[in-house]
């Protein structure tokens, strides 16, 4: 399929002047030689909640994980392009990327927390990076699970397993796990997919009252979530990034014919 190759990022652009907190330029992915990402060029603005759209396989995962070099872990990938944070190259030699995963968290669709109790799971983190202040990791617990919105329903268990808890509060302790560290950016990887309707909803609403302090970006193969809750919509198809723009846009007023077919159905 021929794909029109406009800069996307371009339409993203807007008028303001605040420098985007990532930002992507031509970004190839090789799986072996199968090139899963063929020149992805988007930047996320601050605060904003962006979520990544396209039918299976189109590579948004892929994408997601270059944000965070967790595609570092997958053997024989090759990446080529530039994906900055705050200005700083993460590809660079010297990047720590262990701290990368820190200031980038990532939440995965099935909800994996550790076999640990739910406030060990809080503060690994934490404890991995030293902190053994139990004011401090008590505070910790407690905020990362208020912005979790998860506090009042967890307070009085915090020793208790995680893995008892149902799947939409383990996906809870899983995002507050992220936030404890304090991370800008955080990634989440259909998050709800795996989870029931009032799980999935109660999750969309922290996701929209986080985005007040954190940036988001989400991949969901849910249209309805991503037009509920997300400022901008990137759409991929076969490695390509075909539309970016503001959610009501995309879903609205498409500028792109392959982005009309797919959100109305016609394909995918
Ligand atoms: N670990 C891997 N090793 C080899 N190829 C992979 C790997 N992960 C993904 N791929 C390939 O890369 C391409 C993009 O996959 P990716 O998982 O990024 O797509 P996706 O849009 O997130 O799909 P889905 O919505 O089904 O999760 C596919 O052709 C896939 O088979």
């Amino acid at each position: 399929m021929a794909m029109a190759m406009t800069k996307p990022t371009e339409q993203a652009a807007g008028t303001t002047t605040q420098p985007p907190i990532i930002d992507t330029e031509d970004v190839h992915l090789f799986y072996g030689s199968n090139e899963a990402l063929k020149g992805i060029s988007m930047s996320f603005k601050e605060n904003e909640i962006t979520a990544l759209i396209g039918p299976s396989g189109c590579g948004k995962s892929t994408y997601l994980r270059t944000l965070n070099r967790m595609n570092d872990l997958i053997p024989n990938v090759t990446i080529k392009g530039k994906v900055d944070l705050k200005g700083q190259d993460i590809y660079a030699s010297n990047m720590d990327t262990v701290r990368l995963r820190k200031e980038v968290g990532m939440v995965f669709q099935q909800p994996n927390p550790f076999p640990f109790s739910i406030y060990d799971n809080v503060t690994y983190g934490l404890r991995i990076a030293g902190v053994k202040d139990r004011g401090r990791l008590d505070e910790a617990v407690e905020t990362a699970l208020r912005q979790a919105a998860i506090w009042d329903e967890l307070k009085d268990k915090l020793h208790q397993s995680a893995m008892a808890l149902s799947g939409g509060q383990q996906q809870r302790v899983c995002i507050a796990r992220v936030l404890a560290v304090k991370p800008d950016v955080i990634l989440l990887d259909e998050p709800t997919s795996a989870l029931d309707p009032i799980s999935s909803s109660q999750i969309e609403n922290m996701l929209v009252e986080l985005k007040k302090n954190y940036t988001i970006i989400l991949v969901t193969h849910n249209m309805a979530q991503a037009s509920r809750i997300s400022d901008r919509t990137a759409f991929f198809l076969q490695g390509h990034l075909i539309e970016y723009n503001d959610t009501k846009t995309i879903f609205l007023n498409p500028q792109k014919k392959e982005t009309e077919d797919y959100i109305s159905g016609r394909f995918g």
